[in-house]
């Protein structure tokens, strides 16, 4: 049965080398993490599925629910590549290891590999467990032969090592030696307190190596805030096991990253840790096991970040022009991520070059880009921003590069789905303090290039197809934006049928400085969706509710404008009968 295996399946290195997550044990000590049996096993999947050799599931016999997920792991998990773990102590002092419940537990979870914690710094040893050295050693020694008699395969976790060794070498060896001795196959060497820097940590890994010839593991904390360069350090001190959590997730600022880890290993060092084709699986993954540890993915995650390959300042656009691998560290597809140009006051012509490749939009004057970067400048100047507000950028590039096309009547090629008239927002206090919000709006509403469906209404005033004419509505909301958005959707209801397509997300509002010495202003990011898609426009105005306007007008009319260009690109590509 596959998850009786003791070494990791179709990884390249086979056991020659260990890739071992323990983000179901060390990650779920991390503040904020809290995983049910199901969340477990599902994580347990995507990293199997990654390619992983050693998933250590947790605890038995300490946690219900890490005795609950062995149990059922046994059954439910038929893991590809990876040999599940049981992590547990070594029998208590005074006690017999068969005897010791805690150690039975590790043997009824079934886990085929159990990797057990020690105590390697004589400090820990005489105060916290309150025994002396040759118990601690009589402890871990009886513990692991034990378990080996029982058929497991055993690592140590060498807890505080490297504290331990630099305060007293010989004790913190006298530990591995009694695992080594009874049957251990791995010393992992652990940096509990997370206070190493790569340089003593590589030298103590060389010295321990040398010492005692001993097959050596690594497990860093993040205290110092070197978790994975500590990691590669050992490794590239002669570490041949590396213990990591997805994300980074653990006790107090956590652990070395998996997928730093393996990024590092793999495209650093040459060292293949997964098969082949898993690594383009690494941004996926690692976003997956976000999604079940009910955490947000960290955009500025290196590999595989949102931002890891996001790119703001025009002279990085300039380089990567002529060849992305200028100002980039390696190719984003090598990892599963991808890499993207930011349009910002930053920008130059450059960055508006690359943006408009990424968006498919043809480029027929470069004096137009000139006039969008100026744009784009300006408007940012004025409290735009355009980095969240993908979406506003988007219609700000159509309109100059459509004005372009367009020649001398200046016609732009998508108008606005409207233009607002009047509006007005009142707030209601009702007499138990809650507040309403009431809009009002009066719409010159558009013709959208290209949008299906406009008509005309009885009451409204709406215009005949190709035309245009005035609409206007009143609705409420919990929030002047809400109102707002109620009351528009309302005013178009009988125009824009396919406005109704849309919704509102969410949005944020920001007021802010003037720079200028005049009035303060307010950005609006409005976040809308169809079925499809969603997306971010942004609206500025000293006016919040002529800001939200601008931000709700841009979400509706790029629904237009992409919806046309959908069908546009599904008409070039239909062949005539
Ligand atoms: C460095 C690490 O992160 S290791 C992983 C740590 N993870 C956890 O602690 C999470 C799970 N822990 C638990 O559920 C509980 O702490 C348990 C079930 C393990 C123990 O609970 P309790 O029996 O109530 O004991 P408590 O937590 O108060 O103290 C730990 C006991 O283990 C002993 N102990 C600590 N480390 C070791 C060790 N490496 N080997 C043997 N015994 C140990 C302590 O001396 C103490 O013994 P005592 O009860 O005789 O004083
Ligand atoms: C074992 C472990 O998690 C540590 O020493 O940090």
């Amino acid at each position: 049965m596959t998850h009786l295996r003791t070494t990791p399946a179709e990884t390249p290195l086979g056991d020659s080398f260990h890739l071992y997550d323990t983000t179901l044990r060390d990650g779920a000590q991390g503040e904020g993490i809290s995983y049910s049996v199901h969340d477990k096993l599902a994580t347990a999947r995507l990293l199997d599925s990654l390619g992983v050799g050693f998933i250590e599931g947790g605890w038995p016999g300490a946690l219900p629910k890490d005795t609950a997920f062995f149990a059922r792991a046994a059954t439910e998990l038929d893991l590809r590549h990876a040999a599940l773990v049981a992590f547990g102590s070594t029998r208590k002092a005074g006690r017999r290891a068969d005897q010791d419940p805690q150690v039975r537990a590790l043997l009824e979870s079934h886990a085929p590999v159990i990797t057990l914690v020690a105590k390697t710094d004589r400090r820990h040893i005489e105060r916290a467990l309150r025994t002396d050295v040759a118990e601690n050693c009589a402890m871990v020694r009886d513990t692991v032969r034990f378990l080996r008699a029982e058929g497991r395969r055993v690592f140590l976790d060498g807890e505080h090592f490297f504290d331990g060794y630099a305060d007293d070498p010989d004790t913190a060896l006298r530990v591995l030696d009694a695992a080594m001795a009874a049957g251990a196959d791995v010393a992992v060497l652990c940096d509990t307190n997370g206070g190493q820097l790569p340089g003593r940590l590589a030298d103590t890994v060389a010295q321990v190596i040398e010492r005692t010839g001993f097959r050596i593991g690594i497990h860093c904390q993040d205290d110092t805030g070197c978790a994975v360069a500590n990691t590669i350090a050992a490794v590239e001190a002669g570490a041949t096991h590396v213990q990591c959590t997805g994300n980074g997730y653990g006790e107090r600022t956590g652990n070395a990253d998996l997928f730093a880890v393996i990024g590092n290993l793999a495209t650093k060092l040459d060292l293949p840790v997964l098969p082949p084709e898993r690594l383009p699986e690494l941004t996926r993954t690692a976003h997956a096991v976000a999604a079940t540890a009910h955490v947000s993915p960290d955009r500025h995650q290196p590999y595989v970040g949102a931002a890891a390959f996001a790119h703001k300042a025009g002279l990085h656009a300039s380089a990567m022009k002529v060849d992305p691998g200028l100002y980039q560290h390696i190719d984003p597809d090598v990892v599963g991520n991808a890499s993207r140009i930011l349009v910002t006051e930053m920008a130059g012509r450059a960055s508006l070059e690359l943006k408009c490749l990424q968006l498919g939009l043809a480029i027929q004057d470069t004096e137009a880009v000139t006039r969008a970067v100026t744009r784009v400048k300006r408007l940012e100047a004025d409290g735009w921003s355009f980095e969240a507000a993908d979406a506003s950028l988007e219609l700000l590039l159509h309109e100059e590069l459509a004005d372009t096309a367009a020649g001398a009547n200046g016609t732009r090629r998508h108008p606005q789905a409207f233009t607002p008239l009047t509006y007005q927002v009142v707030e209601r206090r009702a007499t138990d303090d809650r507040v309403t919000f009431e809009a009002s709006v009066r719409l010159r509403v558009e013709q959208s290039p290209g949008a299906p469906g406009a008509t005309s209404s009885p009451d409204g005033g709406c215009p005949s197809e190709g035309g245009a004419g005035e609409a206007g509505a009143t609705s409420e909301g919990e929030g002047p934006v809400d109102a707002l958005d109620s009351a528009l959707r309302r005013a178009l209801a009988p125009c824009l049928p396919w406005a109704a397509e849309t919704v509102l997300v969410g949005h944020s509002v920001r007021v802010l400085d003037s720079a200028s010495g005049g009035p303060a202003v307010t950005r609006v990011l409005v976040v809308t969706r169809d079925a499809e898609r969603e997306w971010t426009t942004v609206g500025v105005h000293t006016s919040a509710a002529a800001a939200a306007l601008l931000a709700l007008r841009d979400g509706l009319t790029y629904k237009a404008v992409s919806d046309a260009r959908s069908r546009a690109k599904t008409k070039a590509t239909v062949p005539n009968p």
